[in-house]
């Protein structure tokens, strides 16, 4: 459904991306995997449209969406959940919810909100006053709110405790299960990734270290990817 074939994004001189293939098939969880500064932020941004990829091709339903702005990105139904989740503070939880499906003529209101009972009763409430936990909810359920058909997620798993963490990725399972959602999960949270995902890709120094089903990704080669050995 997506995928990325020799993509390569650069900031300047700072090769960010050199050269990735990724391929996210319908209906699945696809982790991918990274220490910081790997290039997992800057994949998502070059899949939405946030920046230009300078060489490569991303394919989205046989469409290619490579350069393309991302607000035409997002209205083919590609849904951008960024790091920290992007969540207006000083908007309410209703007002943050009915921003992500501005678009749209019918809402999910109901839907998001029986996937995320906790906000359910904080409404009115404003977004600042939510706990880490709570926000993280807000922004995927935001993102929810136009419907997309894949769900890009950069480390929901930032400052969370474990159980927060496990809330949520039981909820980005259930989705797919459910909903059949395609999920892109970018995460350094490993453990985590690896046990809702059927497949994972470890980024290293802007390219693929590591390829393959969730199960086949040993702590091992894990590690070693992770610090570059055998690079
Ligand atoms: N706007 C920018 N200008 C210049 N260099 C950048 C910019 N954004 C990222 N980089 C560099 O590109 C590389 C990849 O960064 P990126 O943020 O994609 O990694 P990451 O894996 O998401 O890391 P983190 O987990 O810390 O967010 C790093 O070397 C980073 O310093």
């Amino acid at each position: 459904m997506l995928s990325l074939s020799s993509v390569v994004t650069r900031y300047g001189a700072v090769h960010a991306l050199n050269g990735v293939d990724i391929a996210v098939p319908e209906g699945t969880l696809t982790a991918v995997l990274g220490a910081n500064g790997a290039g997992k932020t800057t994949l998502l941004r070059t899949i939405s449209g946030l920046v230009a990829p300078a060489a490569g091709s991303i394919s989205f339903d046989g469409t290619e969406i490579a350069g393309l702005p991302a607000d035409r990105v997002a209205r083919m139904g590609l849904g951008h959940v960024p790091e920290h989740g992007g969540v207006i503070r000083e908007l309410t939880v209703r007002e943050n919810l009915r921003l992500g499906g501005l678009w749209r003529r019918n809402l999910a209101f109901d839907e998001v909100l029986a996937l995320f009972p906790p906000l359910a009763g904080k409404l009115g409430r404003q977004a600042s006053t939510l706990s880490g936990g709570e926000r993280q909810m807000l922004a995927i359920g935001r993102a929810l709110m136009a419907r997309p058909r894949v769900l890009l997620l950069d480390e929901p798993s930032l400052g969370l405790a474990p159980l927060v963490t496990a809330a949520i990725m039981r909820v980005l399972r259930d989705l797919r299960d459910r909903t059949g959602l395609t999920v892109l999960l970018v995460e350094q949270n490993a453990r985590s990734a690896l046990s809702v995902a059927e497949r994972a890709y470890v980024l290293a120094l802007g390219e693929v270290a590591l390829a393959g089903s969730a199960e086949s990704i040993s702590a091992e080669a894990l590690h070693e990817a992770y610090l570059g050995v055998n690079r």
